[in-house]
């Protein structure tokens, strides 16, 4: 993650937590329509310059597709080409495209069009669930006190029914009948993101020769699965700000629908690569639990989204997430004489911590890494979990 990804993956706090930390950041966008901010206080400065305007998708079509729903059929010829071809994008890219995916994309419109009724609200309507620490509700940007300021507005939804039904309860408190619909709507796009997020792992982890359910049985109650639409308003000046600048995502996987403006863009070997927005197909990325659960075999793939003069932009993202509690390890099958153990067993709460205490870039996983030791080799092999 950025000092984005992490915390802006909507995580949810334990109670404990949300104590000790009650207070709710001033967030950039807030305080750019307050006029407390300029334009000016976006710039971004330093290393990441953006070079690749929103609408360039140069290379776009290398990123590989996957059909799904050869996945799911008998023919194992086609089955086994597009798990090669999962398997092979995830190591590599850590993105891909799936089509035939079965998700009817007036379900995930349907979603992004109730929100845009959301951020149509009165400012004070929207503060009305204002994230406390992106947890969980509107999120007008990214605290004032990072060092980038995210062009952004964001819903954030954590897969968890009653919150939902209290949130847009509380917004529509006038209107049940759009609030019922609301809900009823994110109950079927949850429904239908949860299943094929476990199909996707699943079938991953069947690829590297593990049992199917070796990640996804940590599902469990303390999972983090959440979902967030953001909204990048239109910009006076693109070409130096950020809607979100370079971070990974935390989870296990995203997976993302995007409107037709464009802006989304991946890092593949050192460069930026914007992904050619198409009704036809959603977007996955792996998160970085994903990588360090497979001692970095898989990859999560930095990426940010530009933004553009003239037209507003909307993002729709599921993030499938496991255990936050529980501590995760490697399983010893994927640590080999070649590929030692890369990463000590770590809590994704504990990942999150870090990655909010040090506002790390793309690099959140670092502090995981188990330092060789030259005048011990074995010590790493003997620091494999069971
Ligand atoms: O807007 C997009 O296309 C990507 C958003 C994103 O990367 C995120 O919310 O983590
Ligand atoms: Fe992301």
């Amino acid at each position: 993650m950025a000092s984005t990804g992490e915390v802006s993956q909507g995580e949810e706090d334990s109670e404990d937590e949300v104590q000790k930390k009650p207070e709710i950041p001033l967030y950039s966008m807030q305080a750019l329509w307050d006029g407390k901010m300029s334009l000016k206080d976006f710039e971004v400065k330093g290393e990441e310059k953006l070079t690749l305007p929103h609408d360039v998708f140069e290379h776009d079509e290398a990123l590989p597709v996957i059909d799904i729903s050869a996945l799911l059929g008998t023919d194992k010829k086609i089955r086994d080409e597009n798990m090669a071809a999962m398997l092979d994008a995830a190591k590599t890219w850590g993105f891909f495209k799936i089509r035939n995916h079965g998700v009817p994309l007036e379900v995930v419109k349907k979603v992004e069009s109730n929100v845009k009724n959301f951020f149509a609200l009165p400012m004070e309507k929207k503060l009305m669930v204002k994230a406390i620490n992106f947890a969980f509700g509107y999120v007008g940007g990214s605290p004032v006190s990072w060092r980038y300021k995210w062009w952004l507005e964001g819903l954030h939804m954590k897969v968890n029914y009653q919150a939902i039904r209290d949130m847009v309860n509380l917004v529509w408190s006038d209107d049940k009948d759009f609030a019922e619909e609301f809900i009823s709507d994110l109950t079927s796009y949850f429904d239908t993101m949860r299943y094929l997020s476990r199909l996707i792992v699943e079938c991953l982890t069947e690829g590297l020769s593990l049992p199917r359910d070796t990640y996804t049985k940590l599902e469990t109650e303390n999972a983090i699965c959440n979902a967030r639409v953001n909204h990048y308003p239109a910009c006076p000046d693109p070409s130096k700000v950020f809607g979100i600048p370079g971070h990974t995502d935390p989870q296990m996987l995203s997976i993302l629908y995007q409107d037709d403006v464009g802006g989304l863009q991946v890092l593949k070997d050192g460069k930026w690569i914007g992904i050619r927005p198409d009704d036809s197909t959603l977007v996955c990325n792996l998160g970085d639990t994903f990588q360090v659960i497979t001692n970095g075999i898989l990859h999560s793939a930095g990426h940010r989204v530009a933004v553009n003069a003239t037209r507003s932009r909307y993002a729709t993202i599921y993030f499938y997430g496991i255990d936050n509690v529980i501590p995760l390890c490697v399983p010893p099958q994927l640590v080999t004489k070649d590929r030692p153990l890369k990463y000590r067993p770590f809590t994704v709460h504990e990942y999150r911590a870090h990655c909010v205490e040090k506002q790390v870039p793309i690099d959140g996983v670092k502090f995981l890494e188990i330092q060789p030791q030259s005048n011990n080799p074995s010590t790493s092999q003997s620091k494999s979990p069971q």
